[in-house]
């Protein structure tokens, strides 16, 4: 059997779905998804082989202004994926102005020269047909665009034929992962997104930016299935480390509590979760603490 691979790298705004769409596609949780913008910080693969065609889709942070050096990053996270993909795909919302960010992106998309898809997600939002055929047209016109697809990632409507559009785009060769692989991402950065997620949840707006998240230890019992997992959780105010603990430790609780189960559910093992929390200032806009963090440095 000739086996085929092919790189697709989701590109879009912040909370257009990009997360959601990766998740799907590849049947597991690989990235985390929330209401609130920002979600994903650093670039998430997702792996799907079907029959001979082995699917790596690169889920990137959304294309926004960056504020932070954070921010720097992230951007930069996304704007590298699609040099190095087989296709890209744009996620975009079916209504609204392009924001300056997108608009950037588009034209990163054209100057590179790279075959790219567009992907009109939440169709479900749509209140007529028409209102969908304008923002077709508005994308085709825009003449970067191989396909203007369209998608409802919460209904999901138009998912399962983006494999055979993507298929299109695959390069003959060995496949890159094993065929049962869905992602390529270390357990233990699965686990400290998993905690992000939870704090994104439960705490409010402000706090969970502010936040990141290692994990210190990461040791299976021998002859046991369970794993014992210490994470760090730093905050960037003294006031936000109290709002993470909570009364009396309640918060804490909560959210580790929340996390461990979904920990079991990927490590298919009983996991012993210690969470501490510590303060370091303003570690968003240090070089020498994102680099500490795990935040690729940008060139
Ligand atoms: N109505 C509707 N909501 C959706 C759809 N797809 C995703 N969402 C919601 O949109 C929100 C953002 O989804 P994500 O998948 O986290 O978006 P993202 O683009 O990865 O966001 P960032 O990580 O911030 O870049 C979540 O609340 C999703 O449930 C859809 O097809 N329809």
């Amino acid at each position: 059997m000739q086996t085929s691979s092919v790189f697709v790298a989701l590109v879009g705004r912040p909370n257009v779905g990009k997360s959601s769409l990766t998740n799907r596609l590849v049947g597991e949780k690989v990235a985390i998804v929330t209401s609130k913008p920002q979600t994903t910080r650093t670039r998430i693969t997702g792996i799907v082989t079907r029959g001979p065609v082995q699917y790596v889709l690169l889920d990137t942070p959304g294309v926004h202004i960056p504020r932070t050096k954070l921010g720097e990053r992230m951007s930069k996270a996304a704007s590298d994926s699609v040099a190095d993909v087989d296709v890209s795909m744009m996620l975009f919302e079916p209504y609204g102005d392009f924001t300056e960010a997108e608009q950037a992106m588009i034209k990163a998309l054209k100057s590179n020269g790279g075959p790219a898809l567009a992907v009109i997600n939440k169709t479900d939002t749509l209140k007529n047909e028409a209102d969908l055929e304008i923002r077709r047209r508005q994308l085709s016109e825009l003449g970067v665009f191989d396909q203007v697809l369209a998608t409802s990632v919460r209904e999901d409507k138009g998912c399962e034929e983006l494999f055979d559009v993507m298929a299109r785009y695959a390069v003959e060769g060995p496949h890159f992962f094993p065929d049962d692989a869905y992602t390529d991402m270390p357990e233990k950065a699965l686990v400290s997104e998993i905690l992000r997620e939870k704090m994104l949840l439960n705490l409010r707006d402000e706090i969970p930016h502010g936040i990141a998240v290692t994990v210190e230890r990461f040791k299976e019992r021998p002859d046991k299935n369970i794993i014992d997992i210490d994470v760090n959780i730093y905050c960037e105010r003294k006031s936000h480390k109290g709002m993470v603990i909570g009364k009396g430790g309640q918060m804490l609780k909560k959210i580790a509590s929340q996390a461990r189960l979904d920990c079991e559910d990927f490590l298919g093992a009983k996991v012993n979760l210690q969470c501490w929390v510590k303060v370091k200032d303003d570690w968003r806009d240090s070089d020498f603490l994102l680099n500490d963090f795990g935040f690729k440095q940008t060139n």
